[in-house]
């Protein structure tokens, strides 16, 4: 049977079919919007420790690329912001559009970026990246919209090997990235109760999303767009549009680090 996807047969619409949180009280992305959020004097700002050198492999899983890293010590790790105790990195990825004009997640007002990084940590009260995946307090995401500007030099180097992982199953070495390069200036953030973005949607992320974005070109946009959700010897599909688009807030509170 055809796995979960993008497209019209197997994509956010059709989720709940066999993931019925889909339909949960504390599902994401959201829109975030700022008038709505409160400020909250008591959040910390964000701590990011990253080690470059626990950075391992990329690979395209057939719906995104993602960065993975090392994560059986506290080389990498989120600390403060809103939450409690030690979460460890585990993978950055991205979601992003057919054009530019489309490719977030989180929305701000209405307003879609072409595209948003999603900083992956997990909770180490507990023994794994997957055990922590389906407790309440078990990821916090870090994500980061991009805005079509300048080249982004630290992103191309992640961009500069897509041709080597264009079909999903591809995967190569990555060693060396730090992934503190690919942050904004400023880590004010917004943030809330949610989920994974993708099936399984488990209900156990804390989202936290930076107000500032980061840049990319118009080219580099094009670069996200030749990768491959099909692989090799499958008919092309380009890898385009794998993003979920907002859920209901159901009443949850979404704080602000900033005034
Ligand atoms: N898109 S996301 O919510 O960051 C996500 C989806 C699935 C797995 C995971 F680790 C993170
Ligand atoms: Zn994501």
């Amino acid at each position: 049977s055809h796995g979960w996807g993008y497209a019209e047969n197997n994509g956010p619409d059709k989720w709940s079919d066999n993931f019925p949180i889909a339909n949960g009280p504390r599902q994401s992305p959201i829109d975030i919007v700022p008038g709505d959020a409160s400020f909250d004097g008591g959040l910390k700002p964000l701590k990011l420790k990253y080690d470059p050198s626990t950075c391992l492999e990329i690979l395209n899983n057939g719906h995104s690329f993602q960065v993975t890293f090392v994560d059986d010590t506290d080389s990498s790790t989120l600390t403060d912001g809103p939450i409690s105790g030690i979460y460890r990195l585990k993978q950055f990825h991205f979601h992003w559009g057919a054009s530019d004009d489309k490719g977030s997640e989180h929305t701000v007002a209405g307003t879609k970026y072409p595209a948003e990084l999603h900083l992956v940590h997990w909770n180490t009260k507990y023994a794994s990246f997957g055990e922590a995946a389906s407790q309440p307090d078990g990821l916090a995401v870090v994500g980061v919209f991009l805005k079509i500007g300048a080249e982004n030099a630290n992103l191309q180097k992640v961009l500069d090997v897509f041709d080597v992982i264009r079909a999903k199953g591809k995967q190569t070495s990555f060693a060396n990235f730090d992934p503190a390069t690919l942050l904004p200036g400023s880590l004010d953030y917004w943030t809330y109760d949610g989920s994974l973005t993708t099936p399984p949607l488990l209900e156990s992320v804390t989202w936290i999303v930076c107000k500032e974005p980061i840049s990319v070109s118009s080219g580099q946009m094009a670069k996200f767009r030749s990768l491959l959700f099909s692989a090799e010897g499958e008919p092309e599909c380009c890898m385009v549009d794998n993003y979920r688009p907002p859920q209901p807030l159901k009443g949850r509170a979404v704080r602000a680090s900033f005034k």
